[in-house]
C-alpha cells in the first residue's frame, strides 16, 4: 500500500443495468494534489466521483480511500468530503444554519465549529445569514465547498464546482482548493472543460464512454504536436486564401460562400506547415494580422481524444 496515494482504483467497473458507466478505470491521486477528471456528457465523471464519496460500490475492481480497502458495500470514507449533483442543502434555513447542522451531523458543536471561517473562506460571509432558497447556483456551490471544508477532509471531492461561477468566483474558489493542497488535502474534482481544469489541476484523468483515455498532466497533452484550425487575418483575404491553399500541409477548412466569408478564412494545419504560409504571405507584400487558434492546444487535444472513443463506440 502507498500511504501517499489518497485514491488507489484499478480495474474499476460500474454498470447501471445494461449502461456501462466506468469500465477497468484506473485513478491514482497522491495527497497535496488537485487532480481533474474531464470528459464528455455521459462519461462517467459524475459515477467515478460518487464511487470515492462511498454513494455507490463498484461491481468489480479494487479502489482503496486515504489507504484503506472500500467494500461493496456503499459506505463514506472517514476523512472524505464533497457532492456530486450540487450539494445538498435544507433551503428553508440560512448558510450558516446549514453549516451548524452538518456541524451537528458530524458530531462537532456548532459554537465552537469554524463556521464563520469556511464562510470567510468562500466568500459567502455577507450573506451567511440569508435563507439559501433565494441562493444562485454560484452562491450555492460555494457553499457546498464550505460544508466539505468544516470537516477539515484530507480528500475532497466536487463535481462541476465551476458551475455557475463568475470569473472571480472561479478564482476564488481555485484559491481555496489550491491553499488546501497546499495543506495536503488531495482534491479530486471533474469538468466538461479542460482550459477549467488547466490552470487548477497538476494531473488530469479524461474518460469517455466509461474508459480513461488520458492520464498525466494536462501539458503532455498539449505537447502533442497535430494539426489545430487557426483563424487567419491579414490585409488581402482572397489572396491569402489562393496562398493558403497551396502550401503544402494547410487546408482551408471554411467555405467561401459569402463575402463575409471570404474575410472570415480558418485554416488547418501543424505548426511547421503554418510558418511557411506566413513566409510566404509576407513574401507576397501580405499583411499578418491575426493568427490564433480557434480551440487552446489542450481543448483540441481532448476533443480529439474524446470523439475517437464515442466514434469507436
Ligand atoms: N443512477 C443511474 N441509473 C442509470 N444510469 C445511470 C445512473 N447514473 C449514471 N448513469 C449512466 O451512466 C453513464 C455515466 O453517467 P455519469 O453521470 O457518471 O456521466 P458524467 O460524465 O458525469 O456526465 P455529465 O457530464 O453529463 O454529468 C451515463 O450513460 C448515465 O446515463
Amino acid at each position: 500500500m502507498d500511504t501517499l496515494l489518497a485514491v488507489r482504483a484499478r480495474g474499476i467497473t460500474k454498470c447501471f443495468g445494461d449502461v456501462v458507466a466506468l469500465d477497468g478505470v484506473d485513478l491514482d491521486v497522491t495527497q497535496g494534489q488537485i487532480h481533474g477528471v474531464a470528459g464528455p456528457n455521459g462519461a462517467g465523471k459524475t459515477t467515478l466521483l460518487g464511487l470515492l464519496l462511498g454513494l455507490a460500490a463498484a461491481d468489480s475492481g479494487r479502489l482503496e480511500i486515504l489507504g484503506t480497502p472500500v467494500g461493496r458495500t456503499p459506505a463514506a470514507a472517514a476523512g472524505v468530503a464533497g457532492f456530486v449533483d450540487g450539494p445538498g442543502l435544507y433551503p428553508s434555513l440560512t448558510a450558516r444554519q446549514n453549516l451548524a447542522a452538518l456541524a451537528a451531523l458530524h458530531g462537532l458543536d456548532a459554537r465552537t465549529a469554524a463556521i464563520d471561517e469556511v464562510l470567510d473562506q468562500v466568500g459567502l460571509t455577507d450573506v451567511a445569514d440569508d435563507r439559501t432558497r433565494g441562493f444562485s447556483l454560484g452562491m450555492r456551490q460555494r457553499l457546498g465547498l464550505a460544508a466539505a471544508l468544516l470537516t477539515e477532509p484530507r480528500l475532497l471531492v466536487l463535481d462541476e464546482p465551476s458551475n455557475g461561477l463568475d470569473p472571480a468566483g472561479k478564482r476564488h474558489v481555485a484559491n481555496v482548493l489550491t491553499g488546501l493542497a497546499d495543506r495536503g488535502t488531495a482534491v479530486v474534482l471533474s469538468s466538461h472543460r479542460m482550459d477549467d481544469l488547466e490552470a487548477l489541476c497538476s494531473e488530469v484523468t479524461i474518460v469517455a464512454t466509461g474508459r480513461v483515455v488520458f492520464s498525466g498532466p494536462p501539458g503532455k497533452l498539449a505537447a502533442e504536436n497535430r494539426a489545430l484550425d487557426y483563424r487567419l487575418l491579414t490585409s488581402d483575404p482572397p489572396a491569402a486564401r489562393r496562398l493558403a491553399a497551396g502550401t503544402d500541409g494547410i487546408r482551408v477548412v471554411d467555405g467561401a460562400g459569402s463575402a463575409h466569408d471570404a474575410e472570415r478564412l480558418v485554416v488547418r494545419g501543424q505548426v511547421p506547415a503554418l510558418d511557411a504560409l506566413v513566409v510566404r504571405l509576407v513574401g507576397e507584400g501580405i499583411a499578418l494580422r491575426e493568427l490564433a487558434p480557434l480551440v487552446s492546444p489542450l481543448e483540441a487535444a481532448f476533443l480529439a481524444l474524446t470523439e475517437q472513443q464515442e466514434a469507436g463506440r
